[in-house]
């Protein structure tokens, strides 16, 4: 009998055409985990504002973004689920599942079940919890199985930000230019959340969230859920892999949408003061992604290097995301196999 591996990444559109992804933005931005306000607010927003505004927006962004391979977001998720079962063997059945449109979860879960696997590990390729991703997944995986006539053993895998793998890949890919020339500043840039989504989880030993000292950033139990406080821990793992001092980076949060407050402080003003403050080269991290994707790519790469030397900044470099790095599948087999991480140690 085979186990079953389910990975799990957020989605893309079909294509880059403006009808696409219209239809991914709302199938996505219709999920009350993600645009978490009640649904008769909801769909008017969703439907007749930001899918017929935005979409085509988004779409001349999605074209910049795809490749002869298509979109990278699907492409390096494919090249996961490849190397991963070439590395578990014939012991495994590892299949890919998006939470928004294709390979949908439901057909990833029937491949399982035709290859009668006994039980299922799903990793979401998030590795810090936010509600709006992980829990989603977590959700939906468990409608979609829990009519089964054999309700197969689910685990999840909830959150792996202090993974030593996925930290030293990290560092692994910056340090290829960290070596090779010198920068004025490093920068962390994670995905936002709208405030509300943190303070929800009642986490109140943890989030004060608009100060320098918002969220707790040393690993206690009682805030590996806060999604704000996990990028803080991540962002130090990471700088204390590659050797950094607290003056040589920021931890910043991009992609705000809407009006309501998003956790703070935003990329756009980190870069703007940074650059007003005489920064002229700044490496950027983009670590909530693990494979490229527009957030990545255009949003980190293009637009907020061109923010940044319209303030003075001279030299902007993004590094790459995890994608294909054999360091990162053999996360994701230990990650599979339940080997425990053991959580690296920072200063107090
Ligand atoms: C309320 C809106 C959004 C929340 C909350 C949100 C959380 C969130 N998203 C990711 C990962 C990705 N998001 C991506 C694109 C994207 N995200 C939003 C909105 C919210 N995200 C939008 C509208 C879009 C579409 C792009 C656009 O129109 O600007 C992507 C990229 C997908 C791709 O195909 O390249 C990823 C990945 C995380 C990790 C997260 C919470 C922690
Ligand atoms: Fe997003
Ligand atoms: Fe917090």
């Amino acid at each position: 009998m085979k186990k079953g591996v389910l990975l799990v990444n957020l989605g893309t559109p079909d294509s880059p055409n403006t009808g696409d992804v219209r239809k991914y933005l709302r199938e996505f931005l219709m999920d009350e985990r993600v645009i978490d306000i009640p649904f008769y607010k909801r769909w008017p927003l969703v439907n007749l504002i930001i899918a017929p505004f935005r979409g085509p927006k988004s779409a001349a962004e999605y074209k910049k973004v795809w490749t002869e391979n298509g979109s990278p977001l699907l492409y390096y998720g494919l090249e996961s689920q490849r190397l991963l079962q070439d590395k578990l063997g014939e012991g495994y059945h590892v299949a890919l599942g998006m939470r928004y449109q294709n390979p949908t979860l439901k057909s990833a879960l029937m491949e399982l079940k035709r290859n009668a696997v006994t039980e299922i590990v799903v990793v979401p390729l998030f590795p810090q919890y936010a509600s709006a991703t992980t829990g989603s997944v977590t959700q939906k995986v468990m409608e979609l199985v829990k009519g089964w006539q054999i309700v197969p053993d689910v685990s999840f895998v909830q959150h792996y930000h202090r993974h030593p793998l996925y930290i030293k890949t990290f560092a692994d890919i910056g340090n290829k230019y960290l070596r090779a020339e010198k920068f004025d500043h490093v920068i962390f840039s994670f995905h936002g959340l709208p405030e509300r989504q943190i303070l929800k989880a009642g986490i109140d030993s943890c989030c004060k969230l608009r100060g320098e000292n918002g969220c707790v950033r040393k690993a206690y139990p009682r805030n590996t859920f806060c999604y704000r406080s996990a990028c803080f821990e991540t962002a130090d793992l990471i700088a204390k892999e590659l050797g950094l001092k607290d003056t040589d980076y920021s931890i910043c949060f991009q992609s705000r949408l809407g009006k309501d407050p998003w956790i703070q402080p935003y990329t756009e003003d980190t870069i703007i003061d940074l650059a007003k403050s005489g920064k002229k080269s700044v490496l950027a991290f983009s670590p909530a992604f693990v494979s490229d994707c527009l957030e990545t790519t255009v949003e980190v790469g293009e637009e907020y290097k061109e923010i940044f030397e319209e303030n003075g900044g001279e030299h902007w470099q993004l590094v790459e995301s995890l994608n294909d790095h054999p360091m990162w599948i053999k996360c994701l087999e230990d990650l599979v196999k339940g080997n425990e991480a053991h959580v690296p140690e920072l200063d107090a």
